[in-house]
């Protein structure tokens, strides 16, 4: 039966379905079966055929708000109809009680809340009140998921990576460097961290300082891996922006800005912008370029401070820390915590102290009770109970006990790891206590000198590092350089292996080219800071290309620090570097996650030149190309001017040599205990913690297999009209249907996308789009469905022996609601989590013994009529319900507030405590870290005293 057309009134009060941003809108005409209304909140009008309009009834129930033409706050008390014009008896907000014909109300009111739309028959069909409640869940579960903000990321799950992620992003202003040694994933780190930071809307506007050679593999990084969208500040981009007429500082025109260092040094007007632009979080990459002494520091290093001192987060990324000395790495501390590195002297006497603590976290990490002497020396590096707090006392009471079980003994070694030694503001991982990794092997090859010992000699030159480079480097005659012709033969007999060459300069690097052209017709690929950034990425791209690409690629040392090679195995080291962090860069090209092979190093030197001292120093002193020597920056600072001595000497006595390459061997013998046993093994004890790392690991492969993002996703895209088929290889291809809900499906392109629910597919596939909770187009879809009135009123028809025909259920659902700024993130404490609640007819709350999801029947949505016509005959029944399911609300609202802020208190009150306990021992706990937590702890107190559960949407289930 068609149903039947409404009957329209001049002056009645209408409600566009398809357009509610028209606003109120009111009859102004019914002529001839057509009905026109005029929309004054936006001043349009539309004539429709007055039996199909899109129109509804507003109509206002008692308890509602609404406002009146002259901007009166007023509160429905009763209303009366007359000849079908409404007028309501209102309250204004002193109480006072006043008549108000429909055709008073402010014409913005926008009447959307789930009661008013169910009472008006504008009814959802089922599955979208099912999506919704799906999109409310996911939502919920999004907040409070520990891995939150790591589980969106295209990366294998590693854990000391995790567990660094999660502790950084999770301090409230995280300061630190990440300092894990090359090719370990320091900047999968960063991104994690700012991954999680930003999901939780703790960070807005982001500047990403890195070297100009690394800005478009973060640029890709960022987006392949984490879905992050930066904007790339190049000279162009910057010029650009410049000359713009209403741009006066650049870095305002965007969120997130990727940014070449160089490029803000060269240009102090830039450097001011930058300095001026307001930012949440800075990240530098190849911070070891930042130079300090007690004496000066470098521009660099200045900008960098200057930006650091006003910037509440930041991050320091360097694998090789001490590149520059032990100075310059206490120079980079100093630029995260000025006060806490306010002495370079106290500093080093302070690491003297990590042995001792080092060693007692080792003997508890193995299983053997302590000795008394350890008990004793234990309790001494712990006593503070007198300083402590009740919180802190009983969170160290283990130790008092017996420790034998093994979370005793975990507690323990927290506590130690985080009171002593610089584990709070620096991370570093090692290969050694990562396993996994690749061997090194050595090919070294002595060749026999066709250069005159004379062309050797190098002038002594103003900067003692300018000249033991150009003592080792002396490539320009070619002609007569023996490592022309190895390299040669080793190409030919290497073939088709990829192999990358490092050399110290681009000059070099051009020779190189020429020669290996003309001499043996070998093409390569070329790679040095004198190139546009373009052309870089296109020579590193040509030479990973496995079938059309060149064999080799030459790079200078500066042109491919940070950069990715892993996919080759042969590194060639034309000439050796200066520094052994630089040679540890050297390697760690190759070296580095993703490395599947052994790695071949081979260095070809020149038999009785300073090429020979150089690498019998590092290879028999430092053994610096089996592993990483932790050891090593410290050697060559302290016997940098004999060695560049003996470089520069073309004929040095052999027995000075040797003695310098056993004095080498001793010291880093020496050095490698005294690490071994303090400073460095108390860093890696702090910054890998298996526990952590191995749980996170766990939250990422639960998540992994999880099916609700899938069954949410697909189901939206059935409903919303989007189109999908299985692509190659298991992949999905989604894209835009012909008829859509809406004219785009958020973060649907037009020409769709490739994607995959699985991550092993994801890393495996990087073209395909990785669809997890945290996905872009997951996200904006559940926005979509909870920020419209999508799925907010349904109602369904079903059989249930349970029930009487003509019996009712209101399943009303309930959503946890707490107005907060994000940077508090007080889902931790309240989640939005959806309570539902199912109210018969007598007014009981039968949630729990009524399975909800159970409950399924006939959409009554096509069935207008009927459905009307229901909620017409049970209308003061429905509102009975809904006012009863308000009142259930309201108490358990009260309980809500008292859980959550309970939660909270005893929360941030011990994480305060420890703070605080900490603060006493450790002096790398800031006192604004501190002050920071307690103004959180109180402004949480506030707002989670303003929570409350908001009825989101209502679901009548009519049994027949
Ligand atoms: N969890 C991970 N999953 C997948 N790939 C990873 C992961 N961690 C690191 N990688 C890959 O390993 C390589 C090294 O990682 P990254 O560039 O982050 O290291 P790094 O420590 O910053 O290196 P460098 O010291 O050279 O700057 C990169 O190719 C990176 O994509």
């Amino acid at each position: 039966m068609p149903e039947p057309a409404p009957a329209f009134a001049v002056g009645q009060r209408w409600l566009s379905e398809t357009q509610p941003e028209l606003g109120l809108g009111m009859v102004e005409a019914v002529e001839h079966r057509r009905v026109t209304v005029l929309f004054p909140a936006t001043g349009e009008r539309r004539t429709y055929a007055a039996d199909n309009t899109p129109l509804w009834r507003a109509q206002l129930a008692t308890g509602e708000l609404l406002r009146d033409l002259d901007g009166q706050d007023l509160t429905v008390v009763d209303h009366l109809e007359h000849n079908g014009f409404i007028t309501y008896l209102v309250r204004d907000t002193t109480g006072h009680e006043q008549l108000l014909p429909e055709t008073r109300i402010d014409p913005r009111l926008r009447l959307s809340r789930p009661q008013q739309r169910l009472r008006a028959g504008r009814l959802d069909s089922d599955t979208w009140f099912r999506l919704r409640v799906q999109a409310l869940d996911q939502t919920a579960q999004l907040a409070t998921a520990p891995a939150r903000g790591l589980l969106g990321a295209r990366i294998s799950p590693i854990p000391h990576q995790l567990h660094i992620a999660a502790e950084v992003a999770d301090r409230h202003h995280p300061r630190v460097l990440l300092a894990d040694e090359v090719g370990l994933g320091k900047t999968i780190e960063a991104g994690l961290i700012l991954h999680r930071l930003l999901l939780a809307g703790r960070v807005r506007r982001v500047l990403i300082l890195v070297p100009e050679p690394l800005l478009h593999q973060w640029l890709v990084e960022l987006l392949r891996r984490f879905n992050l969208r930066f904007a790339l500040f190049d000279r162009t981009r910057v010029s650009a922006l410049k000359q713009g007429a209403d741009a006066p500082n650049p870095f305002e025109s965007e969120q997130h800005i990727l940014c070449s260092l160089d490029l803000l040094t060269s240009d102090p007007s830039l450097a001011d912008a930058a300095l001026h632009a307001g930012w949440d979080l800075l990240i530098c990459d190849e911070a070891h370029h930042l130079e300090w002494s007690p004496k000066a520091s470098s521009p660099a290093y200045d900008l960098v401070a200057a930006l650091a001192a006003i910037t509440p987060a930041v991050l320091l990324l360097t694998a090789t820390p001490e590149q520059l000395g032990r100075a310059g790495h206490f120079g980079r501390l100093r630029l995260l915590d000025p006060e806490r590195f306010g002495d370079y002297q106290a500093f080093l006497d302070e690491e003297q102290g990590y042995a001792p603590v080092a060693e007692l976290v080792s003997r508890l990490l193995d299983e053997t009770p302590l000795t008394t002497e350890e008990q004793a020396r234990l309790e001494a590096l712990l006593d503070d109970a007198d300083g402590m707090t009740d919180a802190e006392t009983a969170e160290s009471a283990p130790r008092r006990q017996p420790l034998d079980a093994q979370s005793d003994r975990q507690a323990i070694i927290e506590q130690l790891l985080d009171r002593h030694g610089t584990g709070r503001v620096l991370f570093r991982n090692t290969r050694a206590a990562i396993s996994g990794f690749p061997e090194r092997e050595l090919h070294p090859a002595r060749l026999e000198s066709s250069v005159s010992e004379s062309d050797d000699t190098t002038e002594t030159e103003a900067d003692p590092l300018d000249a033991l480079w150009s003592a080792i480097e002396n490539v320009d005659r070619l002609d007569n350089d023996p490592r022309l012709d190895w390299l040669i033969t080793q190409l030919r007999t290497l073939a088709p292996a990829k192999v990358l060459l490092i050399t110290a300069t681009a000059e070099t690097v051009l020779d190189l080219r020429r020669a290996l052209l003309e001499r043996a017709g070998i093409q390569a690929a070329v790679f040095h800071e004198g190139m546009p950034i373009v052309e870089r990425d296109r020579a590193a791209a040509f030479f990973a290309d496995p079938e059309e690409g060149t064999q080799i690629l030459l790079c200078s040392e500066i042109g491919s620090e940070g950069r990715n090679f892993q996919f080759a195995h042969h590194l060639v080291l034309f000439d050796l570097p200066a520094d052994p962090e630089l040679l540890e860069q050297r390697i760690g090209r190759l070296d580095r996650i993703g490395q599947t092979e052994t790695i071949r190093i081979h260095v070809p030197y020149r038999a009785d030149t300073a090429d020979e001292t150089l690498f019998r120093w590092y290879h028999e002193g430092l053994d610096a190309f089996s592993a990483h020597q932790p050891a090593a920056p410290a050697i060559f600072w302290e016997q940098r001017e004999t060695l560049q001595a003996l470089l520069a000497d073309p004929t040095p006595e052999a027995g000075e040599v040797e003695a310098l390459i056993t004095e080498a061997k001793a010291l880093r013998l020496r050095l490698d205990a005294e690490l071994a046993a303090g400073r460095d093994r108390l860093l890696e004890l702090s910054s890998h913690r298996p526990v952590r790392g191995a749980a996170l690991v766990e939250a990422l492969a639960a998540e992994d297999h999880d099916p609700t993002t899938e069954t949410f996703l697909t189901g939206l895209w059935d409903a919303f009209g989007v189109e999908r088929e299985l692509g190659p290889g298991g992949s999905l291809v989604v894209r835009p249907g012909a008829h859509m809900l809406q004219e785009r499906f958020p973060e649907l392109p037009d020409e769709g996308i490739t994607a995959t629910f699985s991550r092993k597919h994801a890393l495996a596939h990087e073209d395909r789009r990785f669809l997890t909770r945290e996905h872009p187009m997951t996200r904006a879809a559940l926005e979509l469905m909870t920020g419209s009135h999508m799925g907010t009123s349904a109602i369904i028809l079903t059989q249930d022996p349970r029930f009487a025909s003509s019996a009712l259920l209101l399943e009303a659902v309930y959503v946890a609601e707490c107005p907060a700024p994000p940077i508090l993130n007080a889902q931790r404490f309240l989640p939005p989590t959806a309570r539902r609640m199912l109210i018969d007819e007598e007014g009981k709350e039968r949630s729990a013994e009524i399975d909800i999801n159970a409950l399924g029947g006939k959409c009554l949505r096509s069935r207008r009529p009927l459905a009307r016509a229901l909620i017409k005959a049970k209308s003061k029944v429905i509102e009975a319900m809904v006012a009863l399911a308000e009142q259930e609300a309201a108490r358990e609202s009260r309980a809500l507030r008292e859980q959550a802020g309970r939660l909270m208190r005893d929360q941030l009150d011990q994480e305060l405590a420890r703070l605080q306990a900490l603060a006493r021992r450790n002096p790398a706990v800031r006192p604004a870290e501190i002050e920071a937590l307690a103004a959180e702890r109180d402004a949480l107190a506030e707002t989670l005293a303003n929570s409350r559960l908001r009825l989101d949407a209502l679901r009548l289930i009519a049994f027949a």
